[in-house]
């Protein structure tokens, strides 16, 4: 509602000469940030230089001393090569705070006005001005040019609302790029104060920011929003990072955007705490390569991995789907026992060998088949990680060929018997023949070769009955047979890593480097051989936990899934941002059960968004029509902006279809056409939506259309957004899943300006071509 309200509050159009008056006061101000950025910049190279000398030297002293500098100057000199747009975005004008005390960023800290700082006729001196962008700058005095967005000084520039104003007068938002000012947006605050500045009346210009941001065509990465952060999402960024933070909100409420700015804020907060790296989890690779330059944008990106959950184990990369009926019993808790039963069973391969003969002592001595299985189940009773059961397996295996020698009685002295005994073991377990028996009878296994040896129904049958129907069993056989991996296999394979208890792979040695003894601040180095990124990515490679969880799109992870991502957050504080109702995974109360258990006992805080930035009101309210049938009861986001454009609605049919186009291909021919127009129609980015089997057809009709449009399955789109979309055949992905409706849900609420929805016959389109689902 915050949005909604600032609108409102927004003075319309100021003459030109005021505003480009009040560009130039602002234009100066970049002027003299970027002057003071400079002589940092200068002071930087002088550092650099002077250390490289000094690390000459060579003695323990300079080395120190070197690291030092070299440090100082590298922080300054990567910030400020990094010139992002908009490095200064904000400026609040406040009025006299109550104690007239400042904080460390040189800022007074009140929040509330002293007393008689408005007069009795509604007047009011400004006593402050805070600049607000992507850093923090002193001045040579150490005064604030340049307060960073995420310092607590900075807070009013988003908390403040004509409701609960504080001390904010005028909040104005500043468009720049690079080192030249383009424009100012002014909301009042305090609209019913006369304010002055330096003896001059406060100027208000533009008619809001937030709706020019929400305006701008969209492109295949996702912008930051850090000038136009909205109250609600404030709340959520900037909550402290204890235990559990919660976060629920319609479609376009901003919960992505709102998650990676929460993880620059803790990082800026606290980044000695978060040197054990923030993970963020996303749904699909594609959602990660949208959302991937965000954090860097805010100037932050060493400590964060993003991760889709196809990728999150160790050197995997799974994009493909299994069939909605494969991906729920794969999803689903029950495939735990079955995990479990099939790392034991795997032991026992076709090659196994059925009988142990060795030569101890000058005996021959032999195991038969029924005695090695006796000895391999009473080894593997209990829970302990199979693979590092061989030892036991082992020592059951010498005491019953101990048994069988006959030697055991032979000494009745203790110490004489264990010399024997042991002499015994050494003899038995020097024979290549032993160790060879032990490899191949109690192998060490790999998650592959345990999810392999699934793929045979009758062995998955055996492991599984009792949790699994046989209409069950051969699905998730089948999809196993497949090529490559799915994205619910990757949580199996991370699910049988920790039944298996692989030992730990052996880390890469690195080369000692004195700078890493600076812990947690080296990643901001720029002169080194690895790359920020490369060096991000080689963290989140040997990195098994993390400091803090954020997981994305949190309604869509199966149990199995959740017990994956738990395993990378057990000492973690988390953030978890979703939508029951976007949910495509077909049982929520068994998701949310294992959600439960993954975030353990830790206390819960809980936000709601409430406000859709993303979808004019024309398209959130035939999405609602969806809503209703998907999740009854449930309450939509109110949407912030209107455009006038109402969506579209086109028939067509393979055959004898009833629309325009009637003839074979129709359907393609259609979609291809209303691609097409809608590319004229925008600056940005098209998608085309499909039901999953659609897929690859659905690119061939785009072909040659250029980049800006793609063809997405509707779980692709999760998370993304484009200027305009084409749902296609709304019955056709609503049948997809028993989560059908839920995700047809997510389809139509990808557009930021405009939506045409393709019917087939299957959607029983009427007069006007609105299919059935989406009729009142
Ligand atoms: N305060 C804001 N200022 C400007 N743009 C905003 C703001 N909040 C959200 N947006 C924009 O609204 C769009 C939707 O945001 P986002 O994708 O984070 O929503 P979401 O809640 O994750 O949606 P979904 O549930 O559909 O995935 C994005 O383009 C985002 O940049």
């Amino acid at each position: 509602m915050a949005a909604q309200v600032q609108q409102e509050a927004a003075v319309g159009p100021a003459h030109d000469s005021v505003r480009e008056r009040e560009i130039g006061i602002e234009q100066e101000h970049l002027d003299r940030v970027y002057h003071r950025l400079e002589e940092k910049i200068h002071e930087a190279e002088f550092l650099m230089d002077d250390a490289v000398k000094r690390g000459q030297v060579g003695t323990p002293g300079a080395l120190a001393e070197r690291d030092a500098q070299v440090y100082r100057a590298g922080i300054h000199l990567n910030r400020l090569n990094n010139e992002y747009e908009d490095f200064l975005f904000g400026r609040i004008d406040l009025l006299l705070g109550k104690d007239g005390e400042k904080g460390p960023d040189g800022a007074y800290t009140a929040v509330e006005p002293a007393e008689g700082a408005v007069r009795d006729d509604a007047t009011a001196d400004i006593a402050e001005t805070l600049h607000i962008g992507r850093m923090g700058v002193l001045d040579e005095d150490y005064a604030p040019l340049v307060i960073d967005w995420r310092a607590p000084a900075a807070a009013p520039f988003y908390r403040s609302t004509p409701v609960a104003p504080g001390r904010v007068v005028r909040r104005r938002v500043i468009r720049s790029k690079g080192r030249r000012v383009l424009g100012v947006e002014d909301d009042l605050m305090r609209p019913e104060l006369t304010a002055s500045l330096d003896g001059h009346e406060l100027a208000v210009v533009g008619d809001g920011a937030l709706m020019a941001a929400l305006g701008r065509a969209r492109s295949h990465s996702m912008r930051d929003i850090v000038s136009s952060i909205q109250a609600e999402q404030d709340m959520v960024i900037r909550a402290p990072a204890a235990s559990v933070t919660y976060v629920e909100g319609g479609p376009g409420t901003g919960k992505t955007a709102v998650a990676l700015h929460r993880a620059a804020y803790l990082l800026y907060q606290d980044r000695r705490r978060y040197a054990g790296g923030i993970l963020v989890v996303s749904p699909t690779p594609l959602l990660v390569a949208y959302t991937e330059g965000v954090l860097p944008s805010l100037g932050e990106e060493g400590q964060v991995a993003i991760r889709a959950l196809g990728s999150l184990a160790d050197g995997m990369e799974a994009t493909l789907y299994d069939s909605p009926a494969a991906a729920r019993v794969k999803g689903s808790s029950r495939m735990l026992k079955v995990l479990r039963k099939a790392a034991r069973g795997a032991l026992e391969r076709t090659d196994s060998p059925s009988r142990l003969r060795v030569v101890a002592m000058g005996r021959r001595l032999e195991l038969e088949a029924g005695e090695l299985d006796r000895i391999r189940q009473t080894a593997l009773s209990g829970t302990a990680p199979v693979n590092l059961l061989r030892p036991r397996a082992r020592k059951l295996l010498l005491d019953a060929l101990w048994a069988r020698s006959g030697a055991a009685g032979r000494h009745s002295d203790p110490e004489l018997a264990a010399e024997l005994r042991s002499s015994f073991d050494e003899d038995v377990t020097g024979e290549d023949d032993f160790t060879a028996f032990l490899d191949a009878w109690w192998p060490e296994l790999t998650p592959r070769e345990v999810l392999t040896a699934m793929a045979d129904e009758k062995r998955l049958g055996r492991w599984a009955r009792r949790t699994l129907n046989p209409g069950e069993v051969r699905r998730v056989a089948r999809s196993l047979r497949r090529d490559g991996l799915t994205v619910h296999d990757v949580a199996l394979l991370d699910e049988l890593h920790a039944i298996l208890g692989l030992p730990a792979r052996p880390r890469k040695k690195r080369e000692l480097d004195p700078l890493d003894q600076l812990t947690g601040l080296d990643e901001l180095m720029p002169v080194r051989e690895e790359s920020q990124r490369e060096r991000a990515e080689r963290l989140a490679r040997e990195r098994t936990e993390y400091a803090h969880v954020i997981v994305d799109e949190a309604q869509d992870l199966t149990p199995m899934q959740w017990r994956m991502v738990g395993r990378r957050g057990r000492h973690a504080t988390w953030t978890v941002v979703g939508d029951p109702a976007q949910s495509s995974w077909s049982d929520p109360d068994e998701a949310a059960e294992a959600r439960e258990e993954a975030l353990g006992t830790r206390p819960r805080r809980r936000f709601t968004l409430t406000v859709n930035y993303r979808n004019p009101s024309e398209i959130a309210e035939l999405a609602a029509k969806v809503l209703a049938l998907a999740m009854p009861g449930s309450e939509p986001p109110s949407a912030v902006r209107s455009t006038g454009v109402r969506p579209r609605f086109v028939t067509t049919g393979d055959g004898d279809g009833r629309g325009e186009d009637r003839g074979k291909g129709a359907l393609g021919r259609t979609v291809r056409r209303e691609a097409a127009r809608l590319l004229d129609l925008v600056d940005g980015t098209v998608g085309v939506v499909v039901a999953m089997d659609r897929r690859e057809e659905a690119a061939r009709w785009l072909a040659g259309l250029g980049d800006r449009v793609v063809a997405l399955g509707s779980l692709e789109a999760k998370g993304l957004e484009y200027d305009a979309t084409v749902v296609v055949s709304p019955a056709e992905i609503a049948d997809e899943s028993p989560a059908g409706l839920r995700v047809l849900y997510v389809a139509l609420t990808r557009a930021t300006q405009q939506l045409t929805v393709v019917s087939g016959e299957r959607d029983e389109p009427d007069a006007a071509g609105v299919p059935d689902l989406l009729r009142d």
